[in-house]
């Protein structure tokens, strides 16, 4: 319902620059993950968009309208902005009803209508029949969703997560991630997530931004950030993968070892070395393949995981039904690489 606005935002903590130069338009009804290593930034941008931050340089947006730059700071209340935490802040005392419609209530909405919309949103999050229950006889996940449904209720036109996440098993959490996706197409808010779990990030959002070290390395759709990352940061921290050394020609074609690889690349190349992020999905033994020699090969459930190394001494990986023996050679054909950019 809002577009957000993030131009040239910095902020520093005494000798760390916590956002450095951030610029980012986030659409009306998409959902961003903010994702990367921890103290790369992702959590002091969502506190500027929600208010509990200001920044030294830069401004936000709500629709064209400023709501924070170095002069002038509109508080969180003001904004219409709710946040769901990973520690969930719900009040302990109250019913799961009662937390619910505490921001309701704040706004002396009457009575009657409250009851109705406490109803709605604990149904949408799969809790119509928990309102009298109190938070400690709750699980984390729906301890989380009593937080989301009390997000929802407020009419708050952005929604911003903190690592909701965080606290929740493997199951609990994928169960999240469809509900909170659910969520998001039936209610069309703005939504902004913070992960450091790539995963997760391109599980749930639309569009994607990759920071490091308080800069925007790459905004995109969660398919461009896998398939063409900006460089060797987002290659190696967004799904797996290897990067290796090319070659290549005054014709253009790639060549890893003694194969020919089809590459996709940003920008025309010089011919020369040209560094080529290979997914493992495009790797596939071949009777004439590039020869490598298994280093490791590992158990993942629905695969054996295998680790190789090339002539030179870099490393590739592939997934196989079958493990491999570990020393021994094989030949692997690659159907796809991206030629990643130079730093
Ligand atoms: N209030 C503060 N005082 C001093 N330094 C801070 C403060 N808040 C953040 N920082 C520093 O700013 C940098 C960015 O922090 P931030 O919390 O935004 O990172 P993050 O990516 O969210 O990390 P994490 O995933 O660990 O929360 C870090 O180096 C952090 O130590």
């Amino acid at each position: 319902m809002t577009t957000i606005t993030i131009e040239q935002l910095g902020k520093r903590f005494g000798e760390t620059a916590a956002l450095a130069d951030v610029s980012l338009r986030l659409d009306t009804g998409s959902f961003t993950a903010l994702l990367g290593p921890s103290g790369c930034g992702k959590t002091t941008l969502l506190r500027m968009i929600a208010g509990f931050e200001a920044p030294d340089s830069g401004r936000i947006a709500f629709d064209g309208a400023t709501v924070c730059d170095s002069t002038q700071q509109i508080p969180p209340e003001k904004r219409r902005v709710g946040v769901v935490f990973q520690s969930y802040a719900l009040w302990p005392h109250l019913t799961v009803g009662d937390n619910v419609a505490y921001p309701l209530r704040a706004h002396g909405v009457p009575r009657a209508e409250i009851g109705r919309r406490v109803q709605e949103v604990l149904a949408l999050v799969g809790l119509a029949r928990f309102g009298e229950r109190r938070p400690d006889e709750l699980s984390g996940g729906q301890r989380q969703r009593v937080a989301l449904a009390r997000c929802l209720v407020a009419d708050h036109r952005i929604i911003l997560f903190d690592e909701p996440l965080a606290n929740l098993d493997m199951h609990l959490r994928a169960e999240m991630i469809e509900m909170i996706r659910t969520i998001h197409r039936k209610t069309e808010r703005t939504m902004v997530y913070v992960t450091h779990d790539q995963a997760e990030a391109l599980a749930l959002a639309d569009r994607v931004a990759v920071m490091q070290g308080g800069r925007l390395m790459q905004f995109g759709a969660p398919h461009d950030v896998y398939r063409a990352p900006a460089n060797a940061h987002v290659a190696g921290f967004i799904g797996r993968g290897s990067i290796v050394t090319g070659s290549r020609d005054e014709q253009g074609t790639v060549r890893i070892g003694e194969v020919i690889v089809p590459v996709r690349s940003a920008t025309p190349h010089a011919a020369g070395p040209v560094r080529v992020l290979v997914r493992p999905e495009a790797v596939q033994p071949a009777a004439a393949g590039l020869t490598v020699r298994v280093r490791r090969s590992t158990y993942r459930g629905a695969s054996h995981e295998i680790e190789a190394e090339l002539k030179d001494g870099g490393t590739i990986l592939f997934d196989q039904v079958t493990p491999l023996d570990e020393g021994g050679m094989v030949r692997l054909a690659i159907a796809d690489g991206w030629i990643v950019p130079e730093d």
